[in-house]
């Protein structure tokens, strides 16, 4: 899902003038009031769990990115499966998004850098940053900083409560003045000045100053250097804008873009674990249908969840030509089956509100017309539901903005067969219609004969061909299926069975050299694990 996003830097302690959470919490009204998703550090306490909280409590949506190490203990924070908190700042503040009608998402990472590529990515609109420490300066520069160089073109704006940032307005001028930075540069933050009786109505000055400095850096055209990786040298050469191609050219070859670029992609969730992921090759043009056949543990799931942009991973990895994590990718859809596990989700909400709250006011011919599909009733609770109820629920919350790109990762499991087989009706047009991309991860062959444009077969963390194969298969890639179909199965069931008794063999030989073997263990040695259950065997008192 996609909507307009910000990103507000700020300090996860409250400061001493009441003041700033005052102010915070005027922004993420001010946010919420103009649809904007608030994008933030993911901390449950001080200014950022004021707007964020403010935020969700005027129906907004808000994503968290935090690094794993600062999510911890219970209470609060929405980052694990039980709610959980950062351990950074203080303060009486603590999110509650249980007690709101906003929706959360909480990405996790692994550092502070992959937290600021990932908090950026998923900013289309800028940056707003209010008081803070170390971390605050640190993010609000390297943001300004990417500007200058022309690795994205985003505002920022400060809010400048009774002068917070005013010692840095002074230095950007010194440094103006000493000749270190250009007059262009000197405005690349705009300072917005509140004093702290005058708070309310501030985040709505922060959110017009936001739109101003867009339509000035728009008009500046870019910075120090082409990222683009088409430049030679990468550096800007004098009159570059004017070399590059106008929108209609730009529209010709828009198909030439494939949706989905893997090149030889090789990932590891940690760097002492062997690969979950290693040469993965798969492209794809947009209109495809691609299903990704695989036993558990093939690395579906890692796949998809990297093509979303969940993780850091190899730059080389492309979604409509832009790398995966460290560019907004507007028009990708990933649904997995961690959604329904997400307390906010299971809370006390009517459907109708949810789904507004996510936008489908705007999107209402289409949300109509997944309600439809998907059999949805409008005033369920989110609490009272079944599991496969919730799964409907997610997936016309999931599928009514329209996407260019959608990961499905098992999301059709608990669908009745109706559903699914109206559901994956709906999909094939959409890729017709709109000449959209799906990428489906499913064990389920059932009616899905038709489905596919194409096949990726994986096994051990990696895909066995150097490209997809078509389906149906044509002459061309034939040979590379397994030679004797099951005539009683469908041919997609047939060959899906045939790799995965292939699969768990090539694996049982991989797991013998290293030693190991899954199923039952013949050892005649009695383990001490053995001997403490035999004399306190609690099963025996547990009524069954
Ligand atoms: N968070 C994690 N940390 C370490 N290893 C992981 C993690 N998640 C998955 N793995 C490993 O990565 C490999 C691929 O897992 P993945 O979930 O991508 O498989 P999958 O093909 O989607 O399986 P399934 O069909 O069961 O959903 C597995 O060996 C798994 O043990």
């Amino acid at each position: 899902m996609t909507q307009d996003s910000i990103c507000v830097f700020c300090g996860s302690s409250p400061g001493k003038n009441p003041a700033y959470i005052e102010a915070a919490r005027d922004l993420g009204e001010a946010i919420a009031k103009n649809s904007w998703r608030l994008v933030y550090g993911g901390g449950a306490r001080g200014c950022m769990s004021a707007v964020s909280q403010s935020v969700l409590e005027q129906g907004g949506q808000v994503l968290g990115v935090i690094p794993k190490v600062m999510v911890n203990k219970p209470n609060g924070h929405p980052g694990g499966p039980a709610a959980t908190k950062s351990q950074e700042g203080s303060g009486p503040e603590l999110l509650r998004p249980e007690a709101t009608s906003g929706t959360v998402e909480t990405i996790l990472v692994s550092s502070m850098h992959e937290r600021k590529a990932k908090m950026a990515a998923e900013s289309n609109l800028g940056f707003v940053g209010l008081p803070g420490g170390y971390g605050t300066f640190e993010e609000v520069l390297e943001m300004v900083t990417w500007v200058q160089l022309g690795i994205h073109s985003k505002p920022m704006v400060l809010l400048n409560i009774n002068g917070f940032w005013s010692p840095l307005k002074q230095q950007v001028d010194l440094a103006f003045e000493e000749g270190f930075i250009s007059e262009a540069g000197r405005n690349l933050i705009a300072f917005v000045d509140v004093s702290a009786d005058q708070v309310e109505g501030s985040g709505q000055r922060v959110v017009e100053a936001v739109l101003k400095m867009q339509e000035e850096l728009a008009k500046r055209g870019g910075g120090y250097w082409d990222w683009s990786g088409k430049g030679a040298s990468g550096v800007k050469s004098k009159g570059a804008e004017e070399e590059m191609p106008s929108s209609e050219k730009v529209g010709n070859q828009v198909d030439e873009v494939l949706a989905v670029e893997v090149p030889d992609l090789t990932f590891s969730f940690n760097p002492e674990l062997p690969p979950a992921l290693q040469n993965c090759n798969l492209n794809l043009k947009r209109g495809s249908r691609c299903l990704l056949v695989g036993a558990n543990g093939a690395g579906k799931s890692t796949l998809l969840r990297l093509l979303a942009g969940k993780r850091l991973c190899d730059s080389k990895v492309r979604v409509f030509g832009k790398d995966v994590f460290r560019e907004s990718q507007r028009g990708t859809t990933y649904l997995g089956t961690e959604w329904a596990m997400n307390p906010v989700v299971r809370s006390d909400i009517v459907v109708s509100h949810f789904l507004d709250s996510v936008g489908g006011y705007r999107h209402k011919e289409r949300r109509d017309k997944l309600l439809n599909i998907l059999d949805v009733d409008l005033d369920w609770h989110m609490h009272a539901i079944s599991d496969g109820e919730r799964r409907r629920v997610q997936l016309c919350m999931g599928l009514m903005e329209p996407w260019d790109l959608l990961l499905l990762d098992e999301v059709t499991v608990d669908l009745d067969v109706q559903v699914r087989a109206d559901l994956l009706e709906f999909l094939m047009n959409e890729t017709i219609e709109r000449n959209a991309t799906i990428i489906y991860a499913t064990h389920i062959f059932d009616g899905l004969q038709s489905f596919p444009t194409h096949i990726c077969h994986m096994r051990l963390g990696t895909t066995l061909t150097k490209d997809h194969i078509s389906w149906p298969p044509n002459e061309a890639n034939q040979h590379l299926l397994p030679s004797s179909p099951d005539e009683n199965l469908s041919p997609l069931l047939s060959v899906s069975l045939a790799w995965l008794r292939e699969d768990r063999i090539v694996r049982q030989e991989e797991e013998k050299k290293m030693g190991r073997k899954r199923g039952a263990k013949l050892s005649t040695v009695t383990t001490d694990s053995e001997k403490f259950f035999s004399k306190y065997d609690y099963s025996q008192t547990v009524t069954r």
